[in-house]
Protein backbone atom coordinates (compact mmCIF):
# COMPACT_ATOMS: atom_id res chain seq x y z
CA UNK A 1 0.00 0.00 0.00
CA UNK A 2 2.61 2.31 -0.84
CA UNK A 3 1.80 3.16 -4.21
CA UNK A 4 1.55 6.82 -5.81
CA UNK A 5 -1.67 7.92 -7.52
CA UNK A 6 -2.08 10.41 -10.12
CA UNK A 7 -5.21 11.88 -10.96
CA UNK A 8 -5.96 15.06 -13.54
CA UNK A 9 -9.12 16.89 -12.68
CA UNK A 10 -10.35 19.68 -14.84
CA UNK A 11 -11.30 23.14 -13.30
CA UNK A 12 -15.15 23.95 -14.07
CA UNK A 13 -16.26 27.37 -14.71
CA UNK A 14 -20.07 27.90 -13.90
CA UNK A 15 -21.78 30.70 -16.36
CA UNK A 16 -25.46 29.83 -15.05
CA UNK A 17 -26.64 27.69 -12.47
CA UNK A 18 -29.89 27.28 -9.34
CA UNK A 19 -29.84 25.88 -6.17
CA UNK A 20 -31.52 22.64 -5.01
CA UNK A 21 -31.97 22.12 -1.68
CA UNK A 22 -32.52 18.07 -0.16
CA UNK A 23 -31.84 16.17 2.86
CA UNK A 24 -29.68 13.80 1.46
CA UNK A 25 -26.29 15.74 0.32
CA UNK A 26 -26.57 13.51 -3.20
CA UNK A 27 -29.66 14.86 -3.93
CA UNK A 28 -28.75 18.40 -3.35
CA UNK A 29 -26.72 20.41 -6.06
CA UNK A 30 -27.22 22.58 -8.95
CA UNK A 31 -28.74 22.96 -12.37
CA UNK A 32 -27.14 24.93 -14.70
CA UNK A 33 -24.36 25.38 -17.25
CA UNK A 34 -20.67 25.54 -17.22
CA UNK A 35 -16.80 24.41 -19.35
CA UNK A 36 -14.37 22.09 -18.27
CA UNK A 37 -10.97 23.19 -18.88
CA UNK A 38 -7.76 21.78 -20.04
CA UNK A 39 -6.18 24.17 -16.90
CA UNK A 40 -7.18 22.00 -13.85
CA UNK A 41 -5.55 19.96 -10.78
CA UNK A 42 -3.32 17.33 -10.58
CA UNK A 43 -3.63 15.09 -7.35
CA UNK A 44 -1.35 13.10 -6.35
CA UNK A 45 -2.19 11.20 -3.50
CA UNK A 46 0.24 8.42 -0.86
CA UNK A 47 -0.82 6.22 1.57
CA UNK A 48 0.13 7.89 5.06
CA UNK A 49 -0.21 6.78 8.59
CA UNK A 50 -0.73 10.87 8.99
CA UNK A 51 -2.95 12.90 6.76
CA UNK A 52 -2.09 15.68 5.35
CA UNK A 53 -3.04 18.28 2.30
CA UNK A 54 -1.14 20.44 0.09
CA UNK A 55 -1.53 22.59 -2.80
CA UNK A 56 0.96 24.00 -4.61
CA UNK A 57 3.42 22.55 -2.65
CA UNK A 58 2.44 24.79 0.81
CA UNK A 59 0.52 22.61 3.14
CA UNK A 60 -3.66 23.24 4.06
CA UNK A 61 -6.52 21.99 4.40
CA UNK A 62 -9.10 21.38 1.95
CA UNK A 63 -12.82 20.41 3.85
CA UNK A 64 -13.88 18.46 0.69
CA UNK A 65 -10.58 16.61 0.78
CA UNK A 66 -10.91 15.20 4.74
CA UNK A 67 -14.50 14.35 4.18
CA UNK A 68 -13.52 12.04 0.81
CA UNK A 69 -11.03 10.60 3.01
CA UNK A 70 -13.10 10.50 5.73
CA UNK A 71 -15.80 8.60 3.75
CA UNK A 72 -13.62 6.19 2.78
CA UNK A 73 -11.94 5.52 5.55
CA UNK A 74 -8.12 5.93 4.68
CA UNK A 75 -5.59 8.53 5.54
CA UNK A 76 -2.80 9.71 2.93
CA UNK A 77 -0.43 12.39 2.17
CA UNK A 78 -2.63 14.74 -0.45
CA UNK A 79 -0.35 17.15 -3.00
CA UNK A 80 -2.75 18.76 -5.38
CA UNK A 81 -0.92 21.26 -8.12
CA UNK A 82 -3.45 23.56 -9.52
CA UNK A 83 -3.32 25.56 -12.91
CA UNK A 84 -5.92 27.93 -10.95
CA UNK A 85 -6.11 29.96 -8.12
CA UNK A 86 -8.81 28.39 -5.43
CA UNK A 87 -11.64 30.28 -4.46
CA UNK A 88 -11.95 32.17 -8.15
CA UNK A 89 -14.84 30.06 -9.26
CA UNK A 90 -12.29 27.28 -11.46
CA UNK A 91 -14.08 24.40 -9.09
CA UNK A 92 -10.45 23.97 -7.56
CA UNK A 93 -11.99 21.99 -4.25
CA UNK A 94 -14.38 19.91 -6.17
CA UNK A 95 -11.39 19.08 -8.09
CA UNK A 96 -8.94 18.14 -5.11
CA UNK A 97 -12.41 16.42 -3.71
CA UNK A 98 -12.97 14.01 -6.89
CA UNK A 99 -9.10 13.52 -7.47
CA UNK A 100 -8.69 12.46 -3.85
CA UNK A 101 -11.64 9.92 -4.62
CA UNK A 102 -10.36 8.68 -7.30
CA UNK A 103 -6.59 7.84 -5.49
CA UNK A 104 -7.93 7.24 -2.85
CA UNK A 105 -9.71 4.23 -4.43
CA UNK A 106 -7.21 3.12 -6.53
CA UNK A 107 -4.32 3.03 -3.58
CA UNK A 108 -6.28 1.37 -1.14
CA UNK A 109 -8.07 -0.81 -3.63
CA UNK A 110 -11.64 0.39 -2.08
CA UNK A 111 -13.25 -1.25 -4.70
CA UNK A 112 -15.58 1.37 -5.60
CA UNK A 113 -17.44 2.41 -9.29
CA UNK A 114 -16.83 5.64 -11.21
CA UNK A 115 -20.30 6.75 -10.13
CA UNK A 116 -19.50 5.96 -6.07
CA UNK A 117 -16.69 8.42 -6.50
CA UNK A 118 -18.49 10.93 -7.87
CA UNK A 119 -20.87 10.77 -5.50
CA UNK A 120 -18.27 10.73 -2.61
CA UNK A 121 -16.32 13.82 -4.11
CA UNK A 122 -20.38 15.40 -4.27
CA UNK A 123 -21.36 14.78 -1.15
CA UNK A 124 -18.05 16.01 0.37
CA UNK A 125 -18.45 19.31 -1.99
CA UNK A 126 -22.13 19.61 -0.71
CA UNK A 127 -21.05 18.98 3.29
CA UNK A 128 -18.77 21.48 2.87
CA UNK A 129 -20.37 24.06 1.36
CA UNK A 130 -17.69 24.51 -1.59
CA UNK A 131 -19.69 23.81 -4.18
CA UNK A 132 -23.40 22.19 -5.91
CA UNK A 133 -22.43 21.35 -9.40
CA UNK A 134 -18.69 21.25 -10.09
CA UNK A 135 -18.06 17.24 -9.41
CA UNK A 136 -20.73 15.86 -11.46
CA UNK A 137 -19.26 18.61 -14.78
CA UNK A 138 -15.28 17.79 -13.78
CA UNK A 139 -16.19 13.97 -13.92
CA UNK A 140 -18.08 14.01 -17.35
CA UNK A 141 -16.09 17.00 -19.03
CA UNK A 142 -16.51 18.70 -22.46
CA UNK A 143 -19.45 21.64 -21.59
CA UNK A 144 -21.79 20.19 -18.92
CA UNK A 145 -24.94 21.11 -18.52
CA UNK A 146 -26.51 20.01 -15.56
CA UNK A 147 -30.71 19.25 -16.05
CA UNK A 148 -31.32 17.46 -13.03
CA UNK A 149 -29.01 18.27 -9.38
CA UNK A 150 -27.19 15.95 -7.38
CA UNK A 151 -25.07 12.76 -7.67
CA UNK A 152 -25.90 9.83 -9.33
CA UNK A 153 -27.97 8.21 -9.84
CA UNK A 154 -29.58 11.55 -9.26
CA UNK A 155 -28.49 14.10 -11.20
CA UNK A 156 -28.81 14.36 -14.91
CA UNK A 157 -26.74 16.25 -17.40
CA UNK A 158 -26.25 16.58 -21.13
CA UNK A 159 -23.56 18.79 -22.99
CA UNK A 160 -22.80 21.00 -25.41
CA UNK A 161 -21.01 19.14 -28.34
CA UNK A 162 -18.73 21.83 -29.29
CA UNK A 163 -15.17 22.89 -28.35
CA UNK A 164 -13.27 26.19 -27.94
CA UNK A 165 -10.29 27.94 -26.82
CA UNK A 166 -10.90 29.80 -23.33
CA UNK A 167 -9.39 32.69 -22.13
CA UNK A 168 -9.85 33.83 -18.41
CA UNK A 169 -8.81 37.00 -16.02
CA UNK A 170 -8.92 36.84 -12.39
CA UNK A 171 -9.41 39.88 -9.89
CA UNK A 172 -9.96 37.80 -7.09
CA UNK A 173 -11.88 35.44 -4.81
CA UNK A 174 -15.66 35.27 -3.75
CA UNK A 175 -17.11 33.25 -1.10
CA UNK A 176 -18.83 30.21 -2.36
CA UNK A 177 -20.05 29.27 0.83
CA UNK A 178 -21.70 32.73 1.79
CA UNK A 179 -23.23 32.93 -1.44
CA UNK A 180 -24.86 29.31 -1.94
CA UNK A 181 -26.15 29.09 2.07
CA UNK A 182 -27.52 32.81 1.47
CA UNK A 183 -30.80 34.05 0.30
CA UNK A 184 -31.15 32.55 -3.50
CA UNK A 185 -34.42 33.08 -4.62
CA UNK A 186 -33.39 35.53 -7.14
CA UNK A 187 -30.26 33.47 -7.78
CA UNK A 188 -31.99 30.25 -8.59
CA UNK A 189 -34.74 32.33 -10.73
CA UNK A 190 -32.75 33.88 -13.27
CA UNK A 191 -30.98 30.70 -13.22
CA UNK A 192 -33.80 28.02 -13.94
CA UNK A 193 -34.67 30.89 -16.94
CA UNK A 194 -31.47 31.12 -18.59
CA UNK A 195 -31.08 27.56 -17.65
CA UNK A 196 -34.27 26.83 -20.59
CA UNK A 197 -33.06 29.52 -22.85
CA UNK A 198 -29.83 27.08 -23.15
CA UNK A 199 -31.20 23.77 -23.40
CA UNK A 200 -33.80 25.35 -26.20
CA UNK A 201 -30.61 25.87 -28.61
CA UNK A 202 -27.69 24.01 -26.82
CA UNK A 203 -24.44 25.98 -28.37
CA UNK A 204 -21.44 27.72 -27.43
CA UNK A 205 -22.35 31.22 -28.32
CA UNK A 206 -26.47 30.84 -26.49
CA UNK A 207 -24.23 29.33 -23.65
CA UNK A 208 -22.10 32.80 -23.79
CA UNK A 209 -24.98 35.02 -23.62
CA UNK A 210 -27.49 33.01 -21.26
CA UNK A 211 -24.60 33.17 -18.44
CA UNK A 212 -24.27 36.97 -19.43
CA UNK A 213 -28.03 37.32 -19.05
CA UNK A 214 -27.76 35.49 -15.48
CA UNK A 215 -25.01 37.45 -14.37
CA UNK A 216 -26.72 40.28 -14.22
CA UNK A 217 -29.81 39.46 -13.01
CA UNK A 218 -28.51 37.10 -10.06
CA UNK A 219 -26.85 40.10 -9.19
CA UNK A 220 -23.17 38.60 -8.91
CA UNK A 221 -20.81 41.13 -10.23
CA UNK A 222 -18.44 43.07 -9.03
CA UNK A 223 -17.26 46.21 -10.17
CA UNK A 224 -14.39 44.89 -11.81
CA UNK A 225 -15.95 42.28 -13.18
CA UNK A 226 -18.98 44.42 -14.34
CA UNK A 227 -16.53 46.55 -15.97
CA UNK A 228 -14.74 44.18 -18.55
CA UNK A 229 -18.48 42.71 -19.36
CA UNK A 230 -19.70 45.77 -20.54
CA UNK A 231 -16.30 45.95 -22.56
CA UNK A 232 -16.61 42.68 -24.08
CA UNK A 233 -19.55 41.10 -25.38
CA UNK A 234 -18.41 37.79 -25.30
CA UNK A 235 -17.17 37.77 -21.77
CA UNK A 236 -18.70 35.83 -18.40
CA UNK A 237 -18.71 35.91 -14.94
CA UNK A 238 -17.41 32.69 -13.39
CA UNK A 239 -19.39 31.45 -10.75
CA UNK A 240 -18.30 32.03 -7.97
CA UNK A 241 -15.34 34.00 -8.42
CA UNK A 242 -13.87 37.68 -9.12
CA UNK A 243 -13.31 35.80 -12.57
CA UNK A 244 -14.02 36.76 -16.23
CA UNK A 245 -14.21 33.50 -19.13
CA UNK A 246 -14.71 34.39 -22.88
CA UNK A 247 -13.78 32.26 -25.47
CA UNK A 248 -12.16 32.05 -28.68
CA UNK A 249 -9.66 35.38 -28.22
CA UNK A 250 -12.55 38.29 -27.28
CA UNK A 251 -10.34 39.01 -23.91
CA UNK A 252 -7.17 38.97 -25.69
CA UNK A 253 -8.07 41.41 -28.84
CA UNK A 254 -9.98 43.85 -26.06
CA UNK A 255 -6.12 43.87 -24.71
CA UNK A 256 -6.78 41.90 -21.55
CA UNK A 257 -3.38 40.12 -19.92
CA UNK A 258 -5.62 36.70 -19.76
CA UNK A 259 -4.47 33.40 -19.31
CA UNK A 260 -5.14 30.54 -22.04
CA UNK A 261 -6.88 27.24 -22.07
CA UNK A 262 -8.96 24.64 -24.08
CA UNK A 263 -12.41 22.90 -22.97
CA UNK A 264 -11.48 20.04 -21.83
CA UNK A 265 -13.23 17.08 -23.85
CA UNK A 266 -13.01 14.88 -20.56
CA UNK A 267 -13.42 14.18 -17.28
CA UNK A 268 -11.70 12.89 -14.47
CA UNK A 269 -8.13 11.01 -16.04
CA UNK A 270 -5.72 8.87 -14.21
CA UNK A 271 -2.10 10.43 -14.77
N1 LIG B 1 -4.98 29.12 -0.15
C1 LIG B 1 -6.31 28.95 -0.10
N2 LIG B 1 -7.14 29.95 -0.51
C2 LIG B 1 -8.49 29.78 -0.49
N3 LIG B 1 -9.09 28.64 -0.09
C3 LIG B 1 -8.31 27.63 0.34
C4 LIG B 1 -6.88 27.73 0.35
N4 LIG B 1 -6.37 26.57 0.79
C5 LIG B 1 -7.42 25.79 1.05
N5 LIG B 1 -8.57 26.41 0.82
C6 LIG B 1 -9.90 25.78 0.97
O1 LIG B 1 -10.35 25.51 -0.36
C7 LIG B 1 -11.77 25.62 -0.43
C8 LIG B 1 -12.12 26.62 -1.54
O2 LIG B 1 -13.42 26.40 -1.92
P1 LIG B 1 -14.15 27.29 -3.03
O3 LIG B 1 -14.23 28.71 -2.55
O4 LIG B 1 -15.41 26.57 -3.40
O5 LIG B 1 -13.08 27.28 -4.19
P2 LIG B 1 -13.20 26.89 -5.71
O6 LIG B 1 -14.06 27.94 -6.35
O7 LIG B 1 -11.80 26.93 -6.18
O8 LIG B 1 -13.82 25.55 -5.73
C9 LIG B 1 -12.24 26.04 0.94
O9 LIG B 1 -12.63 24.86 1.63
C10 LIG B 1 -10.98 26.65 1.60
O10 LIG B 1 -11.00 26.49 3.00
C1 LIG C 1 -21.19 27.91 -8.68
C2 LIG C 1 -20.94 26.76 -7.70
C3 LIG C 1 -22.08 26.69 -6.70
C4 LIG C 1 -19.64 27.01 -6.92
O1 LIG C 1 -18.52 26.98 -7.74
P1 LIG C 1 -17.02 27.23 -7.15
O2 LIG C 1 -17.03 28.56 -6.49
O3 LIG C 1 -16.10 27.15 -8.33
O4 LIG C 1 -16.76 26.10 -6.16
C5 LIG C 1 -20.82 25.44 -8.49
O5 LIG C 1 -20.48 24.40 -7.66
C6 LIG C 1 -22.10 25.07 -9.24
O6 LIG C 1 -22.96 24.38 -8.69
O7 LIG C 1 -22.27 25.50 -10.38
Amino acid sequence: MTEVVEVFVPGHVTGLFSVHRADDPARTGSRGAGLTLSDGVTVRLEPADDRSVELDGRATSVDPVDHVLDTLGVDAHVAADSDLPVGSGFGVSGAMALGTAYAANTAFGCGRSDNALVRVAHEAEVSSGTGLGDVVAQARGGAPIRLEPGAPPHGRLDGIPETDRVEYLTFGGLSTEEVITGSTDVLSAAGEKALDRLVERPTLPRFVDASRQFAREADLLTPDVERVLDDVEGASMAMLGETVFALGTSLSEAGYDVETCEIHPAGATFR
